[in-house]
């Protein structure tokens, strides 16, 4: 499980006066447990972007265990992320008309030629470790809270070393929340997985090991949800 290594890191956007992230150094060891949290437009959507790939970095270094994924193209970058980064966003994006089980397989079955046995198994014993049930129930008949757990069996099936979850819980009901928060956290131990949640929700972010902080694209320090873990290395904001 790749931890992360940023180091001067500056992504502006056309109009923007200040750059919407501007990170000089950000370490994050292998198989820790991450929040990241900041007011709205501080910049958490294009950190996510960034450190998933989804964007390329235009400066800096942004390393995963040793890879550079700012010096990756486009396809590289997709390739990457499809093999090492479960994602799990706030809108579950599940395909209606599909069951749980074939909605967890989905990106193995478009990204592999054929689906090896062991992936079905393990997408059943992850549907039932996050509390689906009934497998072959169509999607869109089950509860958001249901669908969430679905999208977090469908990001964790490939056994991917980092897991990205963007606002998980925003659009589910506290219960549902609390569920989906204690599941990623419970599935990322379990699979010794490095764990980052962008989210505003305080039971999610008391789950983790560590906060961080941004304001106005930089990185505030915080105090650490877990004391005896050091605070990660991050901007002085008054720099
Ligand atoms: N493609 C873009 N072009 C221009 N400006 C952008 C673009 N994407 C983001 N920004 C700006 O960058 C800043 C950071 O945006 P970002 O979406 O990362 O914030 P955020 O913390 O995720 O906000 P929210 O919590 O509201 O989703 C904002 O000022 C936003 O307007």
């Amino acid at each position: 499980m790749p931890g992360l290594d940023i180091r001067d890191l500056v992504v502006g956007f056309p109009g923007l006066e200040r750059p919407a992230l501007d990170i000089p150094e950000l370490v994050i060891p292998s198989g820790a447990h991450v929040a990241l949290t900041g007011p709205s437009g501080s910049g958490k959507t294009t950190f996510i972007n960034i450190v998933t790939g989804l964007e390329r970095a235009p400066t800096g270094r942004v390393a995963w265990g040793g890879t550079d994924i700012a010096g990756l193209g486009e396809g590289a970058r997709d390739r990457w992320r499809a093999a090492d980064v479960g994602l799990v966003m706030q809108e579950f994006h599940l395909f209606p008309g599909l069951s749980a089980l074939e909605n967890v397989l989905l990106p193995q079955r478009l990204a592999t030629f054929r689906l090896p046995p062991s992936l079905r198994a393990e997408a059943n014993r992850l549907l039932a470790r996050v509390g689906i049930g009934r497998p072959g129930q169509k999607v869109e008949t089950l509860s958001r809270g249901q669908m969430q757990r679905v999208a977090v069996a469908r990001a964790l099936v490939a056994r991917p070393g980092i897991i990205v979850a963007d606002e998980p819980t925003a659009s589910l009901d506290a219960d549902a929340g609390a569920a989906v928060a204690e599941l990623l956290a419970a599935l990322a131990r379990e699979v010794g997985a490095t764990l980052l949640v962008a989210t505003h929700d305080d039971r999610l972010i008391a789950g983790m090991e560590r906060l961080l902080r941004l304001e106005s694209g930089r990185l505030m320090p915080v105090a650490s949800a877990a004391p005896s873990m050091p605070v990660p290395a991050a901007a002085d904001p008054a720099a």
